[in-house]
């Protein structure tokens, strides 16, 4: 009897999984969308929250919409006493993006709606874990440093409160615009991984909290947010711009994956880095320290080494984790930053996959023994 291999995607390379009419990554012409706008202009003319109701809502908000919207996400910022006490437990050494996923989880726990899994019960959700999630992750910032959380407040916009939880005020205007760019870019990409997960767990019914702490969960390793990270540990690895070409030579050879570098898509660059990177280049000539020159010197000799070495372009978190440096975060706060972005766009996936839902449950080729007797005992 002859039996026919299956043709296995390992990774699901290439497997077009299901429709989706929240964003489009066309790599051939190096493009992204968001429901049909391309990313540039949103990231010119947009600010994070229009961009989020855009993904939600599937088109931009009028002034009105608009204002109701930031007046909804302004008037939900606030954590819960029994949210600070869990979230203040949590051991110091431990990951944000585990706080950050225990978070979601624990204000899945505590909300009283009954899951009746509507798009208008799941978007209030949504707005709830958009509005809270920046006061967990600037609380979780300054607990490390030893100083007490600040209360959110509703007279600042998403990007600039979260600045004034953090710190305890507002940057420049060019510094609250480049991590509202960040935050636009980082907002959707269609089925990856992150996406994918919170899907999967969606399509078996399950509620909303939990299919956003699972895409936490896959956003934090290396090979996909977690990157943002890794980019920055390893410009500190490296240290110097002259040692550049001769560390990525011996981080080669030693199959080393170099972070920030290389994606499932697009081949021939990311369409968001061109506009990322313009944007961390303001900082870096805002900043004019010599520092800094430097670590920006190295970023661009390392980004040219590789793209000559390996013709493998940098993708989003190359930029972006020098622009979070820059913007003075901490780099274990980088991925959580990633996340009060993405919640956006997992949101939107969560809702597009229960109103046409179908279990998401691919087979396996199995490759181990064959059938045998288990021994006696
Ligand atoms: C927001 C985001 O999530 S963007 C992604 C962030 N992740 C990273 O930056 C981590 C570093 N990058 C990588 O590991 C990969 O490029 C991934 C995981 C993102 C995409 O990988 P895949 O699509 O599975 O491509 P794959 O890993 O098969 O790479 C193809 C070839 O390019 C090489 N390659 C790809 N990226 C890199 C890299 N960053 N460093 C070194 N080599 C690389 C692979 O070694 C492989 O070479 P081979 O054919 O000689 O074996
Ligand atoms: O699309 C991907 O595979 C990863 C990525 O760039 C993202 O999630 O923004």
């Amino acid at each position: 009897m002859t039996s026919t291999v299956p043709e296995i995607h390992r990774g699901l390379a290439g497997v077009v999984a299901d429709t989706t009419a929240i964003s489009t990554v066309i790599a051939e012409t190096n493009s992204l969308t968001y429901r049909g706008y391309p990313v540039q202009d949103l990231a010119a003319r947009c600010s994070f929250e229009e961009v989020a109701y855009l993904l939600w809502y599937g088109e931009l908000p009028d002034p009105g919409e608009l204002r109701e919207f930031r007046a909804q996400e302004r008037a939900l910022r606030p954590l819960d006493r029994t949210t600070a006490e869990v979230l203040a437990r949590l051991p110091a050494t431990c990951h944000p993006m585990d706080v950050l996923r225990t978070a979601v989880s624990f204000i899945g726990a505590e909300d009283p709606r009954e899951d009746d899994g509507t798009p208008a019960a799941n978007l209030a959700k949504s707005l709830t874990l958009l509005a809270r999630l920046p006061g967990v992750v600037a609380a979780d910032h300054r607990r490390r440093h030893g100083l007490a959380p600040i209360q959110p407040d509703p007279d600042l916009s998403y990007a600039e409160n979260f600045f004034h939880m953090c710190f305890g005020a507002v940057p420049d205007a060019e510094v609250v615009r480049c991590f509202e760019i960040s935050l636009i870019l980082y907002a959707e990409h269609s089925f990856n991984a992150s996406t994918f997960t919170a899907r999967v767990v969606t399509s078996t019914l399950s509620d909303l909290y939990s299919a956003v702490t699972a895409a936490i969960g896959a956003l934090k390793g290396p090979l996909h947010g977690g990157a943002n990270e890794a980019v920055m540990h390893m410009l500190t690895e490296i240290g110097d711009p002259q040692r550049a070409g001769q560390w990525l030579d011996e981080a080669l050879a030693a199959q080393r994956k170099i972070m920030g570098f290389g994606h499932r898509v697009y081949k021939a660059g990311d369409s968001r880095v061109p506009i990322m990177q313009e944007a961390t280049e303001r900082l870096i000539a805002r900043a004019g320290d010599p520092d800094v020159t430097r670590l920006a010197a190295l970023h661009a000799a390392l980004r040219h080494a590789m793209i000559s070495r390996k013709g493998i372009h940098p993708n989003l978190d190359y930029p972006a984790g020098l622009a979070y440096h820059l913007m003075g975060f901490d780099i274990p706060a980088f991925t959580p930053l990633f996340v009060m972005s993405r919640i956006t766009g997992w949101s939107a996936h969560i809702t597009e996959q229960l109103a046409h839902n179908a279990l998401i449950r691919p087979l396996a080729s199995y490759d181990g023994p064959g059938q045998r007797p288990v021994p006696p005992t």
